[in-house]
């Protein structure tokens, strides 16, 4: 903890693994008016090291050095890099120190495990719109976490979009839904950009028009507040186009299609948990 000027306690945050889901994060908290000297980060890619020190001018140090004195570790690596990271730190963490994991399937049981007895942890499942500041995450609390834990990982967090405090046990199907859904929703678009360059559209074109229905349909869906299928039935109009082509949607099994695709996510984070607690019970 240090000292700013109004006198007000400020902690320092370590955030280990600067990735994708690493420079959200980070990048957030600057845009949330975090002072860069509060935040420490660290990644074993050296040219990784240099881009991140150039754009956010935060101190980029080893994993050993980043806890050192941190009151909030942020764990943002691959869940096979786990193990590793956290028998490196753990030495050296502050007793106090809250640890904060972004990693998808690796259940906080398991990080407790890796770490000292005792120490606060958070599990979270974020997503990339946060860079936008439109993110979906969603926390859970390890057997040490207490409600202040929860509440300085929503601060965290909610710079960045929204966030819901879960149980656990849905995380694995969070990660299904919102951690890996923008994939789907770009593969959408993508799948539908082509569909208009097939139709004979230009691609620029094709792309503004698919990019702006995207962003138009969310807003309206989150704005109105109205049932999806009351939105989706207003565009429909009897004998048109729309009729036409949600009839080939679901003749092409789309919707059972997504139920599948979710059941996949969800399962492969349940492989991943249990990857993770064999090879935590075997170091
Ligand atoms: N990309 C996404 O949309 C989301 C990712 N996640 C989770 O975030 C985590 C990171 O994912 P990404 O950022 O996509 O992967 P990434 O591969 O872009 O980032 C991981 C970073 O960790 C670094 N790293 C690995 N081991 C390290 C160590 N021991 N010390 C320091 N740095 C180390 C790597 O060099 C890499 O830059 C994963 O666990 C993933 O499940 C969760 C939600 C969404
Ligand atoms: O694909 C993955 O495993 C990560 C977790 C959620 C989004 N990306």
């Amino acid at each position: 903890m240090t000292e700013t000027a109004e006198g007000r306690q400020r902690s320092r945050l370590a955030l280990l693994g600067a990735g994708v889901m690493g420079e959200t994060v980070l990048s957030g908290l600057v845009r949330a008016g975090w002072d860069p000297t509060d935040l420490v980060a660290t990644d074993r890619r050296p040219e990784r090291v240099a881009e991140l020190e150039a754009a956010y001018g935060i101190t980029m140090t080893t994993n050993v050095d980043a806890v050192a004195g941190a009151s909030t570790v942020v764990l943002v690596v691959k869940p096979q890099d786990m193990r590793g990271l956290l028998s490196e730190i753990a030495p050296t963490l502050d007793a106090e120190a809250l640890v904060v994991s972004l990693a998808a399937g690796v259940d906080t049981a398991t990080l407790e495990a890796g770490l000292p007895a005792g120490q606060p942890v958070v599990r979270v499942m974020a997503n990339t719109p946060a860079q936008v500041d439109e993110g979906m995450a969603a926390v859970a609390a390890g057997s040490s976490a207490t409600p202040d834990h929860l509440e300085r990982v929503r601060d965290i967090l909610s710079a960045t979009g929204r966030v819901e405090v879960v149980p656990e046990g849905y995380l694995d199907a969070v990660t299904a839904i919102s951690g890996s859904g923008p994939a789907y929703l770009f593969f959408v678009v993508e799948a539908m950009i082509e569909a208009g360059v097939h139709l004979g559209l230009p691609r620029d074109l094709s792309t503004e028009l698919v990019v702006q229905t995207m962003l138009g349909s969310a807003k309206l869906l989150r704005e109105s507040g109205e049932h999806p299928t009351v939105l989706r039935e207003r565009v429909t109009s009897p004998g048109g186009t729309t009729a036409a082509a949600l009839r080939e949607l679901e003749d092409h099994k789309v919707r059972a299609a997504f139920l599948s695709a979710m059941e996949a996510a969800r399962d492969r984070s349940q492989a991943l948990a249990a990857a993770a607690r064999d090879q935590q019970a075997h170091r």
